[in-house]
């Protein structure tokens, strides 16, 4: 599979005629239009147009990526203990029950876009593994009067330990990437996983490739949302399943207060003492603010094409699992 390179996909962001004005024509004409004029009108609307938000900061939209690139590059290596420290380990629980919602059949082809250090990816091979050994073993047992080379024999060619699932890992940050791979060998996993470098707004992949898509916590830093959701929808297979795992709207209002506080209080702080980088952890925090609820990001996943929308929210809205299939 070809991986895109960062400079490729960077040179998408923004649209390109509007872009192309403000350098030129726009700029000249700005000091002639009075207020109130249909020259002003179209300026700012022109720049409304091409502006968007990175946390709290307004940015023009061919700025954002390159500052989301920025953030988790500087992250990368503190990622993994900063989540658990960060969140007591609790970030593990959610992804644990995004498997369980999952719950991949044999021979499953899933797409973890976002998928940064792999968390997804290897909670996927755990699960697809055990199932399969758990399934060879009963098949075992119920065969009567097998001699030990027989068994041994079955074990020793069972050749794909996975069922023939596969997983490919696709993230737009090699840093991400980088500290995942480490993390493959070191926890055993080599077959079975990819990785690639892309992007979620225009994936490297053809139509119809994959029975499930997840996205963990990455959708939130996409800088157009309904172009990611639009090439969920293309990678899957009908009948395929799109999963997010995203932060939402908490809905218990004594508990947002403390949350806020611990949020806007806490989580820079130890962003700054863990991993030296106050700033990439208050854009976390903002961005979580500025990212639509539960009810709002269902019907986006709606105006993409997916059918039969449902979420669920875990630890009172913290986090909410939003599922759509294609059908
Ligand atoms: C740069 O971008 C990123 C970098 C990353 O490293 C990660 C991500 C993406 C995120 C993940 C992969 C998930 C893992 C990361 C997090 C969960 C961090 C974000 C955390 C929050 C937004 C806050 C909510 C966190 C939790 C509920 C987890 C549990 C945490 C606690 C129970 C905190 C307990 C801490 C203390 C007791 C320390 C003392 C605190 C204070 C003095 C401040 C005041 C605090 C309190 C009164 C207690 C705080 C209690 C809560 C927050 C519980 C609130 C509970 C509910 C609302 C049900 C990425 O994009
Ligand atoms: C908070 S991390 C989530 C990583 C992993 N899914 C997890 O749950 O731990 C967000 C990831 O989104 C990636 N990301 C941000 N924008 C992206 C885009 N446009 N396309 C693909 N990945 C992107 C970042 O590089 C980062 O690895």
């Amino acid at each position: 599979m070809a991986a895109p390179s960062i400079c490729s996909q960077w040179s998408r962001y923004g649209s390109g005629w509007l872009r192309a004005m403000r350098g030129c024509w726009v700029p000249r004409l700005r000091s002639s239009w009075p207020a109130g004029s249909l020259g002003a009108r179209l300026l700012s609307q022109e720049k409304r147009a091409t502006e968007t938000h990175f946390g709290f900061e307004t940015v023009a939209e061919d700025e954002k990526g390159g500052k989301v690139y920025h953030v988790f590059e500087s992250v990368a290596k503190r990622y993994d203990v900063m989540n658990d420290m960060m969140s007591l380990g609790i970030h593990r629980v959610w992804k644990d029950l995004l498997l369980r919602e999952m719950r991949p059949l044999p021979g499953t082809q899933l797409l973890d876009v976002a998928g940064g250090t792999g968390d997804i990816a290897f909670r996927f091979l755990n699960y697809v593994q055990a199932q399969h050994q758990g399934k060879q073993k009963r098949q075992l047992r119920a065969q009567q009067n097998l001699s030990w080379e027989e068994i041994a024999n079955k074990y020793r060619n069972e050749e794909d330990s996975l069922g023939g699932s596969r997983v490919v890992i696709c993230d737009i940050n090699k840093e991400m990437l980088k500290v995942g791979k480490q993390k493959a060998t070191a926890q055993g996993h080599k077959a079975g996983l990819a990785w690639v470098l892309g992007d979620a707004e225009e994936l490297p992949f053809d139509d119809d490739k994959f029975d499930v898509y997840t996205i963990a916590f990455g959708i939130r830093n996409v800088t157009h949302i309904d172009r990611a959701l639009q090439e969920a929808h293309r990678v899957l297979k009908p009948g395929g399943r799109f999963l997010c795992l995203e932060f939402s709207q908490v809905n218990n209002p004594l508990l947002s207060r403390i949350y806020d506080l611990y949020s806007f209080q806490v989580i820079p702080v130890l962003g700054e003492v863990i991993a030296g980088d106050w700033k990439s952890y208050q854009y976390l925090v903002e961005s979580i603010r500025r990212f639509p609820s539960q009810e709002e990001f269902k019907e986006m996943i709606e105006d993409a094409g997916f059918q039969k929308v449902t979420y669920e929210s875990l630890t009172s809205g913290i986090v909410a699992i939003h599922s759509g299939f294609k059908l």
